[in-house]
């Protein structure tokens, strides 16, 4: 009799699970559940406005897709609940939300249902970045040692951040939660019943260390006294590693669902660093790049080593005995879907119908017929920020050489293309810091759907690209550490080394370097950087300046 684990990805817009056979890796079913709150980026339910950079969710969104995509993978894959030994869940991360003991969001209950700073805060929430300027300047002043595994800088996007602008925003709001917990480790809670927290979100979103715990108490206070005992008042500081077992499925989800109860439930992960294993990496120097609504580039490595402007590295971060590193670009797939949105002529989209075809590989079926450098166009990569390596979230978006000539395409090739220039920086960075990036794979909806951009990223960054074997790594990587978490006894693997081995696929599709592209990108490039470090490096803060005076309008 086949034994199985389910997967459950939580990304930006949607929560997608696959049915695994453990044996094999064979991918029985899948289903995908688009959160009906999507991200509220510009007001509440309510109607209630928010503020610039604000990126919320809502929790009932995440209950939702567990109802809808379990039981349909279930119903798909005409499998016996009691064969399903495990599940693994990853989400977006630093996604966090205030809840009440029992694991109450704030959001859900009715005094607090109008208040922004009571939902979830998701990864792009990026409204908290004079919290994250004074987490840097703080630690500096005082010379904590953290900071150089955060490549020293702290992100607006992390735990900390988020966590003091409640306070300093909406003190009822921290005084009434009794824990901030990452969506991972929420989730996890409502399936099995019982609060844990994973070492993959609090090593790299929360500042902890296996050996040193989270920073000082005196840190803490030195930000904020109000924020001395934040760590014992609002987090946990039991954290478990990745591929424990956090608990079984409860009665009550096991009835909503049609898993067993008792089902091996593994602690939360990220849905980056959950995909490693899913493409079959197990040791140092091969970069993996998770491109879809972002990027994040994980790295593993034997040696420790410091790496400016990277998002950090914690040890067995990512896979057990190595040095996880995390770098990433917050806009990658927000590129393109906002450039659809806002820059495509009606034109355009009726032909793309006519072809039957989205209008996004309709603009890549048009830009594929140009060589590198043919539209004049180059673009800094920024419409979100910049993640790595200048983590600064106030940076925007730039478009160079346009004309009375430039078409759609040639500037959606542009936005393509400066995603690429971004990951070559990345690359550069790690390995101008001794970390090495021998080998390149991807993962992801970009990686799946678009052999046009995975042929210009081999070209920009002059490596071979190997292609993840799923249509849904991070969900493939979740049912690998269910299966970890099950363990041998119940028929799954006691090593994630060992079931990324019988789970983990790769395609045989291989993106190689076109020579004569390279070379031009290479040209390209060279500007690429020198745009990079004028308007990213302090050469010219003009995007700061339009941003200061964007935000005097909101009062
Ligand atoms: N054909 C396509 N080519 C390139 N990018 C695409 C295509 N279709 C969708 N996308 C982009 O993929 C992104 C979503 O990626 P995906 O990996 O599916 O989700 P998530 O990042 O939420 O996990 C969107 O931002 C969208 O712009
Ligand atoms: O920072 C992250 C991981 O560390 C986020 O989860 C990520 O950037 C969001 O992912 P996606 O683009 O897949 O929605």
């Amino acid at each position: 009799m086949g034994k199985y684990t389910i997967g459950i990805d939580y990304g930006t817009l949607s929560g997608r699970a696959v049915l695994v056979d453990v044996a094999t890796g064979e991918e029985i079913a899948s289903s995908e559940f688009a959160y009906p709150h999507a991200v509220m980026d510009e007001a509440l339910p309510s109607g209630k406005k928010l503020g610039v950079d604000w990126a919320l969710q809502h929790p009932q969104d995440y209950l939702d897709v567990l109802y809808c995509v379990v039981p349909d993978v279930l119903k798909q894959g005409g499998v016996a609940a009691g064969d399903v030994i495990g599940v693994g869940v990853d989400f977006t991360s630093c996604t966090v939300l205030p809840v009440k003991r029992d694991g109450t969001p704030l959001c859900f209950l009715p005094e607090y249902a109008d208040e922004p700073n009571a939902y979830v805060k998701l990864w792009k929430h990026h409204a908290a970045q004079d919290k994250a300027n004074r987490i840097t300047e703080t630690a500096e002043k005082r010379g904590e040692k953290w900071l150089a595994r955060y490549g020293g800088k702290i992100s607006s996007e992390w735990v900390f951040a988020k966590i003091w602008q409640i306070l300093d925003e909406s003190p009822e709001i921290y005084a009434a939660m009794d824990r901030f917990i990452e969506a991972a480790d929420w989730i996890v809670w409502q399936m099995t019943g019982k609060e844990t927290r994973n070492s993959c979100t609090a090593g790299y979103k929360a500042l902890w260390h296996k050996q040193e715990g989270y920073p000082s108490r005196e840190y803490f206070a030195a930000l904020d006294p109000r924020l001395e005992n934040v760590v014992e008042e609002k987090l946990g500081t039991e954290i478990l590693p990745l591929g424990s077992r956090a608990g079984g499925i409860t009665p009550e989800i096991a009835e909503k669902t049609g898993l067993t109860a008792g089902t091996a439930v593994a602690v939360g992960n990220v849905d980056a660093h959950v995909c490693v294993p899913a493409v079959k990496i197990s040791g140092a120097g091969k970069m993996l790049a998770i491109m879809g609504t972002s990027t994040c580039h994980m790295l593993l490595s034997e040696k420790e080593r410091e790496v400016p402007g990277v998002c950090g590295y914690v040890e067995d971060g990512i896979l057990p005995g190595f040095y996880g590193y995390e770098a990433g670009q917050s806009c990658v797939g927000d590129h393109f879907a906002w450039f659809v949105e806002n820059c495509v002529p009606a034109s355009y989209k009726e032909e793309a119908e006519k072809e039957g075809l989205p209008v996004q590989v309709y603009l890549q079926k048009l830009a594929e017929r140009q060589k590198a450098g043919e539209s004049g166009l180059l673009a800094l990569d920024w419409w979100n920020g910049n993640r790595s390596i200048l983590v600064d979230v106030d940076l925007t978006g730039v478009m160079l050489g346009m004309t009375l000539q430039t078409k759609p395409e040639e500037m959606y090739r542009a936005l393509v293309e400066a995603t690429a220039f971004g990951t070559r920086t990345i690359i550069e960075n790690f390995e101008k810091h001794g970390v090495p990036v021998d080998e390149f794979y991807a993962a992801g909806g970009i990686a799946e759907k678009s052999p046009f951009m995975m042929q210009i990223y081999s070209d920009i960054i002059k490596k071979p690209i190997r292609i993840s074997g799923s249509k849904q790594g991070p969900a493939l990587g979740a049912a690998i550490f269910g299966a970890v978490a099950a363990g041998s006894a119940a028929g799954g693997y006691d090593s994630v080394f060992e079931a990324a081995e019988r789970m983990g696929k790769l395609k045989d599709t291989l993106y190689v370097p076109n020579e004569e592209e390279a070379k031009t990108y290479d040209a390209l490039y060279a500007e690429y950087k020198k745009l990079h470090d004028y308007f990213g490096q302090g050469g010219n803060d003009v995007m700061k300046t339009l941003k200061r005076i964007k935000k005097a309008h909101e009062r």
